[in-house]
């Protein structure tokens, strides 16, 4: 694909985005552009809503893989793009667009000019959640095909475009999903002594957790506590019976995210008490720390000097990765691809320049051919 092609295809692929294990269009049109490659050397397999090709090697010694997740998120899209999603409510809000063009470049030129290794090239559903990473490893097929190395990339806004960045050791931070149900009395607005009013206990929940990162935490360490979203209540004149906060902790050391965990439980016994309500808590999905190998990492870098893309040493993210359950099994790395856009990841507005399309097939090309 030229730089054109690629353009259309992210362009294309904006318009569908889909959410976690529900990729079914998205997984139509990679099947259908993996169709128009030439078949000799490619077998594809479907798992879930995800697809992995494997390139066979000319005189293979091992198998290389690499990852492109491919749902989008929850958002409303305010772009000015005049190919924005066509899906109300639901937006490619964190590059995966970008992330699959990518992978289908790498793929085609791969499949026209095979390297003598094998290669598996992974299309993932559901990295924003539930998590699709350790379900695929889990899988037959992945077994069947696993790869000896493998590596991926994410997007990075503010990083300009000709400009990549990772680094050895932790990455992307430990994550879990945090999602907690306030049950009370509700009643008349104007008797609060009659009830348990679950939006004042929620939302002072919201700044007691505040509390656990200052105060509970060592701060020596880091944690970051979001609540990102707050519901409660039905109607200006009631006071709620019921509230729910939905959010995500992070953390760079694995334990202390179990440490965040107790102490949110603990707070909350002591709020069931003191505002006699219940309390319950789920954690969803959690995703494991991104850890590079640095032999990979040194690979590329020396890959990336020879393809005149600029370095930037990275600095670790809190960010969270499914893609950390891949690197726990197997050795490689994950880099940042700088796309230059005003807004960042998640935002309604990101606009990645399309220019970078180019720069990450032809630095992922490399990478594996050098590898
Ligand atoms: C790269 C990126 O933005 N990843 C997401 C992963 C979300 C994991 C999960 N849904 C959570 O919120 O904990 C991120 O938000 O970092």
């Amino acid at each position: 694909m030229n730089a054109e092609a690629l353009i259309q295809t992210r362009r294309n692929l904006h318009q569908i985005p889909e959410l976690g294990f529900n990729e079914l269009k998205t997984q139509q049109y990679l099947l259908k552009s993996i169709a128009d490659l030439p078949q000799e050397n490619l077998t594809v397999k479907t798992w879930k809503t995800g697809i992995l090709v494997k390139v066979n090697g000319k005189n293979p010694s091992k198998t290389i893989g690499y990852r492109a997740d491919i749902d989008g998120l929850p958002i409303t899209e305010e772009t000015d793009y005049s190919f924005q999603s066509i899906h109300e409510g639901q937006m490619h809000a964190c590059g995966h667009d970008f992330h699959m063009t990518i992978a289908l470049g790498v793929l085609e030129r791969l499949a026209r000019y095979p390297i003598n290794d094998n290669v598996v090239i992974i299309f993932q559903p559901a990295e924003e959640g539930p998590g699709g990473a350790l379900p695929l490893i889990e899988s037959k097929l992945f077994q069947e095909w696993r790869p000896d190395l493998i590596f991926a990339l994410h997007i990075a806004p503010e990083l300009p475009v000709g400009t990549v960045s990772s680094k050895a050791g932790l990455l992307f931070a430990n994550t879990s999903e945090l999602f907690i149900d306030f049950r009370g009395k509700g009643g008349h607005a104007a008797y609060p002594h009659l009830t348990k009013d679950m939006v004042v206990a929620a939302s002072s929940f919201v700044s007691q957790l505040q509390q656990i990162v200052s105060r509970r935490v060592d701060p020596l360490e880091s944690a970051v506590i979001t609540i990102g979203k707050i519901e409660g209540g039905f109607v200006q004149n009631v006071i709620a019976e019921r509230a729910r906060l939905e959010g995500t902790i992070r953390t760079l050391n694995p334990m202390i995210i179990d440490e965040v965990k107790q102490e949110i439980e603990t707070l909350a016994k002591g709020y069931e008490i003191s505002n006699d309500c219940i309390i319950s808590i789920d954690y969803g999905s959690n995703y494991y720390q991104v850890f590079n190998d640095e032999t990979y990492v040194d690979l590329f870098k020396e890959t990336v000097q020879q393809t005149g893309v600029t370095w930037k040493e990275a600095r670790a993210a809190m960010t969270g990765e499914d893609f950390g359950y891949m690197l726990k099994e197997i050795p490689g790395f994950m880099f940042w691809l700088g796309v230059d856009s005003p807004y960042g990841l998640h935002h309604s507005k990101l606009q990645p320049k399309e220019e970078a399309l180019l720069t990450g097939v032809n630095l992922v090309e490399s990478t594996i051919r050098n590898m």
